[in-house]
């Protein structure tokens, strides 16, 4: 069974539905040559971004998936998740790194989705790659890090096929439930890896140092990763809830045809 539903199908009111991508004035035929040249126009850039989305997609997608297999492979072959992290550490950091675009999309107007919530999300899994997992070596084969890897490729598998299907109009209804069922247990088990992750680099850090910067110095300036780490930390408990209830709506919106105002970001 697929389903496809068009941004004009979608029983949505919300503020930024006028900057999503192929969405047409009504009533172009009795328009003036004016508002067909904008109308041509816009449909232009609609099918360029929405080529765009499907390689983009796909692209992830593969990724991802190149991904799981690697790391089904390796604990198959070595029996340990020991060294795995190592293992799939490259095409990690190469694929989440790519996600960055998604910020752009959001920016630019091509998906409908807000810059606020995307940057967040995407950056604070930036940050876990490079600034936590690939920065410190001694915590690269804790469970955790094994965790909150396996919980974002099954995520993000499920995820950009999802806009994969949907893009080409053929959106079997199990990838739709499961993007937007699964993060209800997803979610809050990749915050538990990402958490468990950088408490576990905490002593490192503070033996090390690393990233901070102690007065004095010529900027007269000082800084201590360790802390900015509990921040970091402690910034989840508001942060969090915002994006888990933000798929709670979404999931209302897309699963029950839910009607949600939003305003615009
Ligand atoms: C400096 C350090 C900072 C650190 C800060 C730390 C604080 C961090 C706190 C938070 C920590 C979070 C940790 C996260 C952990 C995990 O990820 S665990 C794994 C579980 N994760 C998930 O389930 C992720 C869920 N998140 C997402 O899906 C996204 O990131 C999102 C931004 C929250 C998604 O929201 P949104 O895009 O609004 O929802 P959708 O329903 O998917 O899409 C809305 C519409 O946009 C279209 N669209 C979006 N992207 C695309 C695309 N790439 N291609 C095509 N179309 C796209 C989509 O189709 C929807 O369109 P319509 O249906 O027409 O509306």
């Amino acid at each position: 069974m697929t389903e496809h539903e068009t941004p004009q199908e979608t029983p949505q009111l919300c503020t930024r539905e006028a900057r999503a991508c192929g969405v047409m004035a009504s009533g172009e035929e009795d328009g003036s040559v004016e508002e067909k040249q904008t109308n041509n126009k816009k449909r232009t850039k609609g099918t360029i971004a929405t080529a765009w989305l499907t390689v983009y997609n796909i692209a992830m997608t593969a990724g991802w998936l190149v991904l799981a297999v690697s790391m089904v492979r390796f604990y198959l072959q070595k029996g340990t998740h020991k060294g795995l992290y190592k293992h799939i550490a490259r095409t990690l950091k190469c694929f989440q790194t790519f996600a960055l675009l998604e910020i752009g999309h959001c920016a630019i107007g091509i998906v409908r989705t807000s810059v606020i919530v995307t940057g967040v999300q995407v950056c604070s899994r930036i940050f876990m790659v490079w600034f936590i997992t690939n920065s410190i070596r001694q915590i690269q084969n804790e469970e955790s890090v094994i965790l909150f890897v396996v919980v974002w490729t099954v995520t993000e598998i499920t995820r950009y096929s999802f806009y994969t299907f949907n893009l080409i109009h053929h959106l079997p209804y199990f990838i739709k439930w499961a993007r937007y069922n699964m993060f209800i247990v997803m979610y809050p088990l990749g915050v538990v890896g990402e958490l468990l992750t950088i408490h576990a680099a905490l002593p490192y850090v503070r033996r090390s140092a690393m990233f901070s910067l102690r007065l004095p110095n010529k900027y007269n300036v000082s800084f201590d990763y360790y802390y900015f780490l509990i921040i970091v930390m402690l910034s989840y408990i508001p942060l969090f809830p915002q994006l888990f209830f933000h798929m709670l709506r979404q999931r209302r919106r897309v699963l029950h045809g839910e009607v949600i105002v939003e305003k615009d970001e």
